[in-house]
């Protein structure tokens, strides 16, 4: 059992912004955790905390409704792999994986047993009698999540372990680290700069932005339900448009608009002013959001789209970019680069002008 909870947990160095502002949140036993943030926005600190390599200035780490603050990392039942793997480098593959049971007093034919295990599931049978200085990266991730994982912990924390990998390579690394959590069902929490990593990875992620917890959910929610402008910008390849915007609300009648730069302002659901907290006669600026796969874009003598829920602008295509399965295409829209990803098959020359088609209830509103 670890279910890890942080209650308001900030952790200070010195004066300024903390590098974790008042983190609550309640990791379930089993959770296959991604937090995902930009290079310091506190990942490493939220692991090093949970781990108990440091300590929080206020609030407190609480594992299965106990708090462990005075706990030392060596009796937490933790499990840590870094970004650069420490591999001990005089030992081979198999004395690596054993280090860690040795040190415990755990009998040889055990340790045989349970490195054995493990290497069969990492693949790592055929490296055992080597060292690491003759492995690869990759072969180095997966010997150093092996010995994390060897003497089974409740807890597994990853501090971008993948990063200095290639792509592909990174891809499969992902598989196996999903499919030895099914496996083991350990809590697992996973730290990466890379959104589709943690896309991929989480089974729900946790945001932060400038040591605030900013959004959790799954990666469908964060993804298409990003909490603000912030998110919307940093989950996603390439990442949603954010058009700035005016909002308004009329005094008299209560309908919204939005007015984008000189546009004829487009009507909006009532609801939608509403839920960004706009009242009767009131107005604010605010970032139009939209998913380049939801950007639509026809030719100009083509009929503007005419079914409610779907508005349109006219803007120039800047720049095409061939993706093989799709292609990329930037509009100029009154000063604002707007994204759509088409289908392959379609045929816009740069310089052109054409109509840009949004679709209402595909559209995400943040205050500015
Ligand atoms: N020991 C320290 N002394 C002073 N400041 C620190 C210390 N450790 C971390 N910080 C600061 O705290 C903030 C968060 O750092 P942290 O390493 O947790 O971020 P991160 O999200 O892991 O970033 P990266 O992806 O670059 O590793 C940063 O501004 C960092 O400079």
């Amino acid at each position: 059992m670890a279910a890890i909870e942080l209650r308001r947990v900030s952790r200070r160095h010195g004066a300024g912004r903390p590098a974790l502002d008042a983190v609550d949140l309640a990791i379930a036993d089993g959770e296959r955790l991604a937090v995902l943030g930009p290079s310091g926005s506190g990942k490493t600190t939220l692991l090093r905390l949970i781990a108990g390599l440091d300590r929080p200035t206020e609030g407190g780490v609480w594992f299965d409704g106990a708090c462990i603050d005075g706990v030392p990392p060596h009796r937490r039942d933790v499990g840590m792999v870094f970004q650069e793997p420490a591999l001990h480098p005089f030992l081979d593959v198999a004395g690596n994986l054993e280090f860690g049971l040795r040190a415990r007093g755990v009998a040889r034919a055990e340790r045989r047993r349970r490195t054995g295990e493990v290497a069969a599931m990492l693949g790592l049978d055929g490296l055992l009698t080597r060292r690491p200085y003759t492995l690869s990266g990759g072969e180095r991730q997966r010997v150093a999540l092996g010995r994390a994982v060897v003497r089974r912990p409740a807890i597994l924390l990853l501090d971008e372990p993948f990063s200095s990998l290639d792509l592909p390579l990174r891809a499969g690394l992902r598989r196996e680290l999903i499919d030895l959590h099914d496996r083991l069902g350990m809590t697992l929490v996973h730290v990466t700069h890379d959104q589709a990593e943690a896309l991929a990875l989480g089974r729900r992620i946790a945001v932060l932005d400038r040591g605030r917890l900013v959004q959790t959910g799954t990666p469908r929610d964060v993804y298409d339900r990003p909490a603000s402008a912030f998110v919307a910008g940093f989950v996603g390849s390439p990442p949603m448009n954010l058009i700035p915007c005016e909002i308004e609300v009329d005094a008299a009648s209560g309908d919204a608009r939005a007015v984008v730069a000189s546009h004829q302002p487009v009507r909006l659901p009532e609801a939608l002013a509403r839920s960004i907290g706009l009242n009767r006669g009131e107005r604010r600026n605010a970032s139009w959001g939209i998913r380049p796969e939801h950007v639509q874009i026809k030719g100009l003598d083509e009929e503007p789209p005419g079914e409610s829920g779907r508005v349109w602008f006219d803007a120039v295509v800047r720049r095409v970019e061939y993706q093989g399965e799709a292609v990329l295409v930037t509009l100029d829209l009154a000063g604002t680069a707007v994204v759509a990803r088409l289908a392959e098959s379609a045929r816009v020359d740069e310089g052109g002008k054409m109509r840009l088609v949004f679709d209402l209830a595909k559209s995400s509103w943040f205050p500015a």
